[in-house]
C-alpha cells in the first residue's frame, strides 16, 4: 500500500523545439505535466511508494500519460479512464528568456473528477496526502473531491501536505485565495512559493509569514521556496535558510514539485529539518536543468552522491 497519496490533473505538454512565439514554431515534442504527478514521480524516483489518483481521457493521450507516470514507478491503479471527456493538453512557449504556458484543459477528463473516485481503503495505511491549489480550482466537482480527500486523510490520521501552486491563468476573475487559505489551515505540511505565501498570508519577510502560518491552523512544518534565491524552512521553533544548490537552469517549471517530493521523502525517512530542506533544494535545482518537468529529478543514488559531496565520474 502506498505511503503517499496525491491527486490531480496531468496533461500532455507540448514543448517547442525552438525559442520563439508559438506562431513561428514548427515542431514540438510531447512530455507530461501535472504538479501532483510530478511530485509522485519525484518520490518514486527516490524509492517511495506513491499513488496518484486522477481521471484521464479514454484516448491515446490518456494512455500516454498513464504509461509515462507508471514507468517511473508510480502506482496508477486508482486512475479512471473517461469515455466522455478528453485528456487535457498544454503548450509551453519559450520566448525572450521566459517560459509561458497555454492550457487546453477546460472540460477535460480530470476536471470531471468526483469524490466517489476516492476509495477510502487507500487511505488506511497512507502516511501523507499531498494536494495542491490547482485541483480545487479546476471545477466544483474537483473542489469537492479534494475536500473529500482531506476528510478521509483526517479520518485515518494521514498528514496533509499542501502546495497552493497558484495558477492565475486558471483563476480567471475569481479570487481563490480564501479557499486556498482554508486548505493551508487543514494541513500539517505547507510547501509554498514565497510569492504565493505573500498572497495568502500577507507580510514580506519569511519571519512575518511564518508567524502568520503558525498562528493559524494545524501546520507543523512549513517551507517558503524562492527559486534561485534559496528557501526557508520552519518547524514553528526555528527558521532555517536553505542555500540554493548551484545549477545550470534551462526551464524552472517542475522545480517546486521536485523540492516538495524530496522534502517529503526526508520527512518519511525521519530526517531532521535541515536534511529535508537540503534534499528539497538539491532536487529543485536539478529539476531546472532539463526542459521537461521531471526528467532532471534525481534518483536515490544521485541524490545521495550529492548530499555526501561525492563527484560523479562521467568518463
Ligand atoms: O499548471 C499546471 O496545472 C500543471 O500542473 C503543469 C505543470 O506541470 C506544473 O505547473 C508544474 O508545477
Amino acid at each position: 500500500m502506498a505511503k503517499v497519496i496525491t491527486l490531480g490533473e496531468t496533461m500532455v505538454c507540448f514543448s517547442p523545439d525552438s525559442a520563439a512565439p508559438l506562431r513561428y514554431v514548427s515542431s514540438f515534442h510531447p512530455r507530461i505535466a501535472g504538479a501532483e504527478s510530478n511530485l509522485a514521480v519525484g518520490l518514486a524516483k527516490l524509492g517511495h511508494e506513491v499513488l496518484w489518483i486522477s481521471r484521464l481521457g479514454e484516448d491515446e493521450f490518456g494512455h500516454y500519460v498513464q504509461n509515462m507516470i507508471r514507468s517511473e514507478g508510480v502506482d496508477t491503479r486508482a486512475v479512471r479512464f473517461d469515455e466522455a471527456n478528453p485528456t487535457g493538453i498544454m503548450f509551453k512557449e519559450t520566448s525572450r528568456g521566459e517560459t509561458a504556458v497555454y492550457y487546453y484543459r477546460k472540460h477535460s477528463a480530470a476536471s470531471a473528477m468526483e469524490p466517489e473516485d476516492l476509495d477510502e481503503s487507500l487511505f488506511e495505511e497512507a502516511e501523507i496526502l499531498h494536494i495542491t491549489g490547482i485541483t480545487p480550482v479546476l471545477s466544483e466537482s474537483c473542489r469537492r473531491t479534494v475536500e473529500r480527500a482531506v476528510e478521509l486523510a483526517k479520518r485515518h490520521g494521514v498528514r496533509i501536505s499542501f502546495d497552493p501552486n497558484i495558477r492565475r491563468k486558471l483563476w480567471g476573475d475569481r479570487d481563490y485565495a480564501p479557499m486556498l487559505r482554508d486548505f493551508c489551515r487543514e494541513s500539517q505540511i505547507l510547501l509554498m512559493g514565497l510569492d504565493e505565501a505573500k498572497v495568502l498570508y500577507g507580510g514580506e519577510s519569511p519571519e512575518e509569514i511564518f508567524a502568520a502560518v503558525y498562528g493559524d491552523g494545524a501546520v507543523q512544518l512549513a517551507v517558503l521556496k524562492d527559486g534561485g534565491n534559496g528557501a526557508w524552512a520552519s518547524d514553528g521553533k526555528q527558521i532555517l535558510y536553505l542555500e540554493p544548490w548551484p545549477c545550470r537552469p534551462v526551464d524552472p517549471i517542475g522545480a517546486g514539485d521536485a523540492f516538495n517530493a524530496a522534502f517529503l521523502a526526508g520527512v518519511l525517512e525521519g530526517c531532521d529539518l535541515q536534511t529535508c530542506g537540503r534534499m528539497g533544494a538539491v532536487a529543485g535545482a536539478m529539476a531546472t536543468e532539463t526542459d521537461g518537468d521531471t526528467e532532471g529529478y534525481p534518483d536515490r543514488r544521485k541524490l545521495q552522491r550529492i548530499l555526501e559531496n561525492r563527484e560523479q565520474i562521467y568518463r
